[in-house]
């Protein structure tokens, strides 16, 4: 059975493990950069970016992180997550993980709508995918090897690049595991 971790500094951790364990892999919550080299994937789950950001300079996770990235193991980003894997965000001067070749926008679904359900087509994973969206981002533009995944409303809301997965919503907030699924299987393929 494939080891998937989900970085358990802050953010929508159980619900990842839950859906992990759904998908047919062992879940690993990862509190120390240590367990990073036990894994065989790495979900980066939703919280609050600059907060995630903080935690993981504070416990020495941004060098172990990159090594992962670097490592060719699948890393799947959602929300804030999505955000740390980018390799642009508006209005601010650096990136974060970088391993992204994506441009994402933080909080752009306006302030009226801070949260919302979406019923999405996910290109060779789900036709009828209920995105959860709570204060989320959305990807301004992604560079030529980048595979956009699925638009709301036109704008891009997932994405892959190689061992790369990011979306813009919460997979894991519902009872449908389509999305960790496909992860899964990213990770095992990779093996
Ligand atoms: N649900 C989420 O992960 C929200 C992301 C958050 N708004 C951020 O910018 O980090």
């Amino acid at each position: 059975m494939v080891k998937v971790g989900v970085l358990g500094l802050q953010g929508a951790v159980r619900e990842h493990v839950r859906s992990i364990e759904a998908s047919g892999a062992e879940a690993v919550v990862v509190k120390r950069a240590e367990q990073l080299f036990e894994l065989d994937g790495l979900i980066i789950p939703g919280g609050e970016s600059t907060t995630m950001r903080r935690l993981i300079d504070k416990y020495s996770f941004m060098e172990p992180l990159r090594e992962f990235g670097a490592s060719g193991k699948p890393v799947f980003g959602t929300c804030a997550g999505l955000i740390l894997i980018a390799n642009e965000i508006v209005g601010y001067d650096e990136p974060h993980l970088a391993f992204m070749d994506a441009k994402v926008e933080r909080n752009s679904f306006g302030r009226q709508v801070d949260s919302f359900e979406a019923e999405l087509d996910i290109a060779g994973i789900a036709e009828d995918f209920v995105g959860v969206f709570i204060r989320a981002p959305h990807i301004v533009e992604v560079g030529e090897d980048v595979e956009v995944l699925c638009k709301h409303n036109g704008r891009i809301v997932a994405a892959r690049q190689d061992q790369f997965l990011g979306c813009s919503f919460h997979p894991e907030l519902t009872d449908d595991h389509r999305i960790t699924q496909y992860f899964v299987n990213m990770v095992k393929e990779s093996q």
